[in-house]
């Protein structure tokens, strides 16, 4: 065959007797008298086979989705030994190729499957030793089960297979270039010449998928056969999976043909129409995917790190591959040094998706030790000299400039560049070489400061882990809004609950992610903030009462400056940069991302507000050393020699934190609440802190203030109804503030009956000799009287009142009241003991049934929580494509995909939690 070259410029017409020709081959410059061929984007698109004309003209070749043909002696009879749309694909494949035959099946892997039928026992393969590990796995398989030998041989020296090329016995050579992750050139040609003159029986097989027809077709180089996974390039969409194989010789057409139809791999119709389809801008993609590669690739290469791509000048294989190929394709891969450094970058992309494969529109990132190349074992791929660190990237068609930018924040996230500001104003990018390893976290960090003034975090250093925090949502059973009031109130933990995890970040930002706030998700440069409004608090001086109204108008204007934001997402991120500046020291403010979800309702009086407070000002005290964790109790040790031992009575990491710790939290939740609610009565967040039930009166009153923990709680059920309606705490407070103050005469009355109530609830819930029943109804009869009050301060709802007329109602028979700020949000109703589950579930169908949601509650659960997982170790290793493909998701990502109804139990089983 004649070598072309392809230049964007014409093909070279499909061989002699090939089935495959058809009119659109040629185009259209009949006025200068001769017609040549169309050039290669042009045969992409006009999909026409002169012998297969479709009855009615449609233009898109119909889908023949039928397993059977009618009649007998047509050309089709059975879809698993031939279809039309197939067929179409097949011609259309063969033209673009310029291959005699072509033929398409169910994946890559399946192609090579059908191609190594061709051996027998005995057979010698001579195989590259930078493959695909897929391909790696089939081989490994022949040799053990199918009597076949191979050899790897070092293919990026044409000479290397020299040795083991033995007439007779070789019977086949598989060649990838350039070879995927490590993009090293392969010269096809001078093998493929070799392999003539020592075994000329042995068949070159050529792995094109890298390259695609577009830019390489190694049959003109001398291969007797070219196999492309057509779930890359050729569909470019990973929509479908599919293999191709082109050859010319007609006796290995047969027989490839006679596999196929045996082992029943083909492609299915469907698939066989999405591909044709796909292939029809395969030209257009690849021309953008290329030359958003090649940026990339020089933007990398310029920083430093070692990038194998065939493109840059520097490519030792880039003669060759420039005389085989007509394009540098869309693949690259660089080493950064360090695995968990590449770990962390991957990690930290946005745009670039962590997946197996390539090809697609869209770029993707992988590290191929841990996924696609994850079946070689670790000693083999070190053998074969691939990077444990290898970082493989993907170029989609998406603008480059997106593509760059996320990848140099994932770059400065992960710590492995710095941002530096020169004197001129200008930042320069650098490279951060990873440490040497010494028990430092094994990165630099330079500060955003203008001078190069390296910090190393130590790996004990709070700084440099992740953590996780979580504090629970509430209930209020008697004594809410009156609370606010000086009023005691009775409340406890349920088990629903808001979790937050602190991702340590390398680039002077602080992150804040809240996808249960609509994906609110905004950073700030640390030294960017507005340091200037802050009146920093001394050492150990406590926040005081009052907000400081300069820094929260400070911290509002840079929330606003951001876009996206809702009024409850930017209240959010108020609270939390208010407190991240407040509790800053001067030597040390941390970067992190702090992520933080929830599985109850939002706004629907459960306390989210304060859990999520909680999390904020555990996290924030924490990451800037104003409190510090306790160590994990140590395990229990049985005597020993003169060592007495000692006991540790397991208590499931309860009441390890200590009361310091949690009054200084409690007191920073407060203040996060104060930013979010204006005047709360602080019961929230003490739930949240403490955990369990308790009796609270706030300070600043004529009673005795106070938290005291309650007993007979924890043993009560009750059922959640979320009545859906939003409702604002801030202005339902407020509404009943300003009513007390307008109406004394009316409101205080009722604040003291409330307070009767509240009395009343807990003399009966510590009297441990009252019976159960009586508690029960009691109890019941509180209930009533306490929303009775709470419709007079006007914060009950319509949709309140129908929940509660429905659970009041025969057979049910419950007492319901609104808790919380009221005004819609929630309802709480006791179940008495014996209460069947039966009808419990059929109260709940109802009430979902007439659009409200309900949780089964249990309450007096822990308090706020805390937890470290060990660095690295919890990246979750999961398997992709096949079973043996891995890849490690980091945590952060994991949290943040994690399904809301299986939050708590994957979060609460990544390790030991200590709580307060
Ligand atoms: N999971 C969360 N992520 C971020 N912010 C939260 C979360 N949960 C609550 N918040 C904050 O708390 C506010 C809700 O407070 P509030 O209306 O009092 O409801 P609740 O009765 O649930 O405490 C939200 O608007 C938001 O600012
Ligand atoms: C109404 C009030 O008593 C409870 C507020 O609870 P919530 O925000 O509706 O969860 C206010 C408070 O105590 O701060």
């Amino acid at each position: 065959m004649v070598v072309a070259k392809l230049d964007n410029g014409p093909l070279t017409p499909v061989s002699e007797g090939t089935p495959a020709l058809d009119s659109p081959a040629s185009g259209p410059s009949a006025r200068y008298g001769k017609r040549r061929p169309y050039h290669f984007s042009t045969q992409c698109v006009t999909v026409e086979n002169p012998l297969q004309k479709d009855q009615y003209g449609s233009s898109s070749v119909p889908i023949y989705q039928t397993a059977t043909f009618k009649g007998m002696g047509g050309e089709y009879d059975y879809t698993r030994s031939g279809n039309p749309t197939r067929s179409h694909l097949e011609h259309h494949i063969a033209k673009i190729s310029s291959a005699a035959h072509a033929f398409v099946v169910s994946s890559g892997m399946a192609a090579l499957d059908v191609i190594t039928r061709l051996l027998k026992p005995g057979d010698e393969v001579i195989a590259g030793d930078d493959l695909y590990g897929g391909t790696n796995r089939l081989l490994t398989y022949l040799k053990n089960n199918g009597g076949i030998t191979v050899h790897h041989a070092h293919t990026t020296d044409a000479t290397a297979v020299v040795p083991y090329l033995r007439a007779g016995k070789t019977a086949m050579v598989l060649l990838e270039s350039p070879t995927n992750p490590l993009l090293k050139v392969v010269d096809i040609a001078s093998i493929c010449a070799s392999v003539r003159q020592l075994a000329p029986d042995a068949l070159v097989v050529v792995d094109n998928t890298m390259m695609s027809p577009y830019l390489q077709r190694p049959l003109e180089h001398g291969a007797d056969m070219v196999y492309d996974s057509g779930t890359k390039y050729l569909s470019g969409h990973h929509d479908l999976m599919a293999g191709v194989v082109v050859c010319d010789r007609d006796d290995v057409a047969q027989k490839l043909a006679f596999t196929i139809n045996a082992v029943g791999n083909a492609l299915s119709p469907f698939d066989s129409f999405l591909l044709l389809r796909g292939i029809k801008t395969m030209a257009i993609r690849m021309d953008r995917q290329q030359s958003s590669a090649m940026r990339v690739a020089t933007y990398l290469n310029n920083l430093g790190f070692k990038t194998f791509y065939p493109g840059l000048p520097n490519h030792p294989g880039r003669e060759i591959h420039e005389r085989l190929a007509n394009g540098y394709g869309a693949v690259l891969s660089f080493v950064t040094g360090d695995k968990a450094l590449s770990e962390r970058i991957v990690g930290a992309t946005r745009l670039w998706g962590i997946s197996v494969s390539f090809g697609a529109v869209n770029s993707l990132i992988s590290m191929p030790c841990l996924m696609s190349h994850a079946s070689i074992d670790a000693a083999t791929r070190a053998e074969r000299g691939l990077p444990e660190d290898l970082i493989r990237l993907c170029v989609g068609i998406e603008d480059p400039a997106d593509l760059l930018e996320d990848l140099e924040l994932a770059l400065l996230q992960a710590g492995a560049i710095s941002s530096v500001e020169l004197p001129s104003g200008e930042r320069r990018l650098t490279r951060v070489h990873p440490d040497d390893g010494t028990g430092l976290i094994g990165m630099a960090v330079e500060k955003i400061s203008g001078k190069l003034d390296g910090v190393h975090l130590k790996e004990t250093d709070p700084e440099s882990r992740e953590w996780f925090i979580s504090a629970p949502g509430k209930v209020i059973l008697f004594g809410e809004h009156a609370v606010v009031h000086g009023v005691t109130a009775i409340a406890a933990a349920v088990n629903l609950r808001c979790f937050s995890l602190t991702s340590p970040r390398q680039d002077g930002k602080i992150g804040l992610r809240l996808p249960d706030l609509g994906g609110y998700e905004e950073e700030w440069v640390v030294e960017d903030l507005p340091w200037e409004a802050l009146r920093a608090l001394a050492d150990g001086e406590p926040h005081g009462p009052v907000l400081d109204e300069q820094l929260i108008a400070a911290v509002t204007n840079e929330t606003l400056r951001k876009e996206k934001a809702t009024k409850s997402s930017q209240n959010a991120a108020v609270a939390f940069l208010y407190l991240y500046m407040m509790l800053a020291r001067d030597d040390s403010k941390p970067a992190f991302t702090f992520t933080a979800r929830s599985n109850m309702p939002i706004s629907a009086g459960l306390g989210s507000s304060a859990a999520y407070s909680t999390c904020v000002a555990s996290a924030l005290l924490f990451l800037h050393r104003r409190i510090s964790m306790p160590h994990e109790p140590a395990p229990s040790t049985a005597a020993h020699g003169m060592h007495p031992g000692h006991v540790h009575i397991s208590h499931g990491g309860r009441v390890a934190i200590p009361k310091e710790t949690a009054d200084e939290i409690n007191a920073w939740a407060f203040i996060s609440e104060k930013v979010l609610h204006g005047n709360p009565s602080g019961i929230d967040n003490s739930v949240a802190v403490y955990g369990g039930s308790l009796a609270y009166t706030r300070p600043g009153f004529a009673r005795k203030a106070g938290l005291d923990p309650l007993h007979g709680f924890k043993s009560l059920r009750f059922l959640l109804v979320d009545s859906k309606v939003p409702r604002d705490t801030k202005s339902l407070v407020a509404g009943v503030g300003k009513r007390k103050a307008e109406e004394p005469d009316v409101i205080n009355p009722i604040l003291d009956a409330i307070q009767d109530i509240t009395e009343e609830a807990r003399r009966a819930l510590e009297d441990h000799e009252l019976p159960r029943s009586t508690l029960i109804s009691g109890l019941g009869a509180l209930i009533d009287e306490n929303h009775d009050h709470l419709v007079s301060l006007g914060v009950s709802h319509p949709t309140l009142e129908i929940i509660r007329a429905k659970t009041a109602s025969a057979p049910y028979n419950l007492r319901t009241k609104l808790t919380g700020a009221g005004g819609g949000g929630c309802a709480v109703t006791l179940i008495p003991d014996g209460f069947p589950d039966e009808t419990l579930e059929q109260l709940v169908a109802e009430l979902r049934e007439e659009g409200f949601d309900a949780y089964a509650t249990t309450v007096g659960g822990s308090g706020m929580g805390v937890f470290s997982p060990r660095s690295g170790e919890d990246a979750e290793v999961i398997s992709t494509e096949g079973g043996d493909e891995q890849m490690r998701v980091p945590l952060s990502k994991q949290f943040l995909d994690k399904d809301k109804t299986e939050l708590a139990q994957w979060v609460e089983a990544r390790g030991r939690w200590l709580y307060v």
